[in-house]
This record gives structure tokens, sequence and C-alpha cells, in this order.
């Protein structure tokens, strides 16, 4: 049987996972003690903390951490007094023992992200979370890249494997509305009873709410958002506006929508460096199908090399560029700087 739970649907807020990305990972103790506070007192009943590409994301590749995330998970356990902390791994830049040491420091929930296609990488670790008395949550990454009968049947074998809600992620923020809906359908069909079905959406083409809405409505009661949209790209699905919305539209929560708005005024958008912006790159991300993931990295390319940061993102699209292959960018800003692209005027 499914995870239940007795709210209408359940929010994850990813402030502190995702937005780690726009942070460039340099959240402190302070930065969680603060926003895990103001969220769970808002009654958000998930919160993720971890690195921006998960347990051991904190690298030469990704971005080093300012704070060890085991200490941010820490941290979070010991403020939250409802909420559940969850944490992410991705298999290959995390391992089993850091699964097993975040268990350790109290968190409830594992969220385990895959490429969309790449759904047998994760089930060792199903298994070990399962074993470990972990909720789980499974990732299909850039879920726009595949229709929705190839992701149920990814979908399918995370939920054999133990995964007890499965999301469809729309990690470059490229899905249009019904292609959500469609996907979110495809999944609920394929996994009937045996796991639930979640949404995480990002902000690039300006629709984080509206599918999240197309995903309830097509029998998703996970959705992932972050306060005032503090995540990668233009941002995640913003809770706040979220909660204001699907308030309107009866959906249940659980959620304090006055307080929710003013945690993402008072608290989290302090602790951001500048707001997430829909502007030339994150659109782009949305229009050309990037991870979101890739934006602070195509702009510090085309800063270091003289070439726009759009032209980067287009290619890294059209190349279909998947998490873990950030150098090509920078080889993608080699080769612009090489054909000699004038680029002054849109460089960003
Ligand atoms: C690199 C992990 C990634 O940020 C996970 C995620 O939030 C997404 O794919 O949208
Ligand atoms: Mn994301």
């Amino acid at each position: 049987m499914a995870y239940s739970t007795d709210l209408g649907i359940r929010i994850t807020d990813s402030s502190l996972r995702d937005g780690s990305h726009a942070k460039q990972h340099q959240f402190t103790t302070e930065h969680v003690r603060d926003i895990v506070a103001a969220l769970d007192g808002a009654g958000v009943p998930v919160i993720e903390v971890t690195h921006g590409d998960g347990l051991g994301g904190s690298s030469f590749n990704y971005g080093f951490s300012h704070t060890p995330e085991q200490e941010l998970i820490k941290t979070a356990v010991a403020t939250a007094k409802r909420a559940k902390i969850a944490f992410l791994m991705l298999p290959g830049v995390g391992v089993k023992d850091d699964i097993r040491a975040a268990a350790d420091n109290g968190a409830a929930i594992c969220r385990i992200a895959t490429h969309c296609t790449e759904a047998d990488v994760s089930v060792q670790h199903f298994g070990l979370a399962r074993e470990l008395g972990l909720e789980t949550v499974g990732f299909l990454m850039m879920s726009h890249s595949q229709p929705p009968e190839v992701l149920a049947q990814q979908a399918r074998i995370m939920a054999d494997a133990g995964c007890q809600c499965v999301y469809v992620v729309d990690s470059a923020g490229a899905l249009v509305l019904e292609d959500t809906s469609e996907r979110i359908a495809a999944l609920v069909a394929e996994l009937g009873d045996d796991a639930q079905v979640g949404f995480h959406g990002h902000e690039n083409l300006g629709l984080g709410v509206a599918n999240s809405v197309l995903a309830v409505r097509a029998g998703a009661t996970q959705i992932d958002g972050s306060t005032r949209r503090f995540g990668a790209g233009a941002g995640n699905t913003p809770v706040e506006a979220f909660v204001a919305v699907a308030e309107k539209l009866g959906i249940r929560t659980g959620v304090d929508t006055l307080k929710i708005i003013d945690a993402a005024e008072d608290v989290v958008r302090p602790v951001m460096d500048g707001e997430c912006l829909l502007d030339r790159l994150s659109l782009t991300m949305g229009y050309a199908g990037v991870y979101s993931s890739f934006l602070k990295h195509a702009d510090r390319a085309a800063k270091k090399y003289g070439v726009s940061g759009a032209e980067i993102l287009v290619e890294a699209g059209k190349r279909k560029l998947i998490g873990g292959q950030e150098d090509q960018l920078i080889e993608l800003a080699v080769g612009l700087a090489a054909r000699g692209t004038d680029t002054e005027a849109r460089a960003s």
C-alpha cells in the first residue's frame, strides 16, 4: 500500500537543496536553522536539505559546500518540531554510506534521483533505504525528454525496488501544461496502489504553479517547490504561490498561506544572494530543455571565455546533456570562443 497522508497533497520544500545551486552550495548551519524554523512554523510537512547535487555532491565538478551536508542535516533535524527532513542522493555521486549517515543523523525521507531512463541504477539504494526504515521517493530527472510510456516503465522499476512515491521531475522547466498531466497520468495508471506519484517543477517557462496544479488534477499527491523560488534555473515552483492557489482551488496542503508568504519575504529572501530570475539564461534553459542546475556553470563559462551563455545553453540542449556533464559546458564555451562567435551583445 502506498504511503498515505491526511493532507490533500503533501508539499516538500527544496529551498535548502535545490536552492543550494543558486547559493553556490554556501549554506551555513544558521541559514538552515532559520529557514527550517520558518517553514516548519508555517506547516510545511517535508523539508529537503542536501548539497544541490545530492549527498556527496561537494566536489570540484559540482562545487564545494561551505558546510558538510551531514552537519546541515543534523541542524535541520534538531530544528524541526513537526516537519520531516528529507535528503537527495544521486547513485554514483553519493554512496550507500552517505545514506546510512543521513539516517543516523535523523533524516526521515530518502529521495533517490536518476536520469529518467536509468531507474535501474537506483534499485540497491531503495533497498538499503527501506532496510534502514526510511521513507522513499524516486526522482525521474529530465522527464521532458521521454514520452509518458517510457517514464511509466521507469517508474515501475523504482516502485518494484521499494520506492514509495515516484516523481516526474521537470529538471529543465521545459514541460508545458498537458506535457505534465499526461506524464503524471501515465505513472498513476502504471503504479496504482503500489506507489504515489509526485511532481517537481521549475519556473524556466513560468509554469511551475500551473504545471503543479495540473499534476494534482492528474493524480499527483506529492508536490515539490521552493519558497521564494529559491532553486535552480529560474527557481522552483514557489511554495507560497502554490499554497495560495491550492487554497483557492480547494486543494488541501496543510500549509498556512499567510505564514508561508511571510517566511518567503522575511526569512528565505535574506538568505538568497539574489532573486531567482526568469531572465535570458533561465528562459533559454526551459526553451532548449537544459538542466536547471547548469545555470551557474554556463554563466561562469560564458564570462570566462567571453561568449554567450544563451548560445552555450542552446548547444547543451541540442547535445541533450544530462547531470554530471557540467564540464561539457566549458568545452562548448571554448568551441564558441574558437569559432569567434560575435557574442558581445548577448554575453551575460
Ligand atoms: C542534480 C540534481 C538535480 O538538481 C535534481 C533536481 O532537482 C532536478 O533535476 O530538478
Ligand atoms: Mn530541481
